[in-house]
């Protein structure tokens, strides 16, 4: 269990609505959908209420400074179902990576491949008590693209596997470019705090509002926390 999942929820039963998409951009096909993830007929672009108005603000605050720029959207509500086929199909491209196989695994590889797995991504739990961020509606994937709607250069992919995912990664690297990638992720940063979402220690594309996660990263990540110090406003929700 991670120490955010020992927060309590209070869930506001606020409804999860669709994000705007005439206003944000995104991928021309959605990255999970195009994987085959069970979404039926869901749309993944859906989130809380009062998520996707602070959005709205992130994206305005962004274009003061950046006129014309938009905030990509990459991933919002997520199913667990979806989240389940996501962990199973990374920890398959895991092995695959390693020039494993899937029947040969020794229990100590499972084991330290699993490990790299959850760095990055929720246990799919069903207990109402510990949600997987995405399946709450108040957790976001994005990035940014410019005025002419190119993907702003954040020196490593969504998703990736890496350390070089880590928020702050590039930032003692003295490279122009390393620098360039670091300032790049800041503003993504920077506009979406000034939003009151809060970003996953180790990811820099994942950013929630109300969530577990953000409860407990605004009441100082505490590796022990009271549970009740501050309550998140959503659980999961279905649409
Ligand atoms: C890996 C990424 N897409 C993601 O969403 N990670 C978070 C922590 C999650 O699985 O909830
Ligand atoms: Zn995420």
């Amino acid at each position: 269990m991670k120490p955010y999942q020992q927060i309590a929820i209070a869930e506001c039963r606020e409804p999860l609505v669709p994000i705007p998409l005439d206003i944000f951009a995104t991928e021309h096909l959605h990255a999970y959908q195009k994987l085959g993830a069970p979404y039926g007929d869901k749309s993944p672009y859906y989130l809380r209420e009062q998520v996707v108005a602070r959005l709205l603000q992130a994206q305005q605050q962004l274009q003061a400074c950046c006129p014309s720029w938009q905030i990509q959207v990459f991933d919002a509500h997520r199913p667990i179902a979806v989240q389940q086929y996501m962990v199973d199909y990374t920890f398959a491209e895991l092995v695959q990576a390693k020039g494993l196989q899937l029947q040969e695994l020794t229990d100590a590889q499972k084991q330290s491949i699993w490990e790299q797995v959850h760095q990055f991504w929720a246990v799919p739990n069903v207990n109402p008590a510990t949600p997987p961020p995405h399946s709450t509606g108040a957790a976001v994937d994005v990035t940014l693209v410019d005025a002419s709607g190119a993907p702003v250069n954040m020196g490593s992919p969504i998703d990736e596997i890496s350390p070089r995912s880590f928020p702050d990664f590039f930032a003692d690297q003295p490279e122009l470019e390393a620098q360039q990638y670091h300032q790049n992720r800041q503003l993504l940063k920077q506009v979406m705090v000034s939003a009151g979402f809060l970003q996953h220690m180790n990811e820099w594309w994942h950013f929630s509002w109300g969530d577990q996660l953000w409860a407990w990263l605004s009441t100082g990540a505490n590796p022990n926390p009271d549970p009740h110090a501050v309550a998140a406003r959503y659980g999961r929700a279905e649409l």
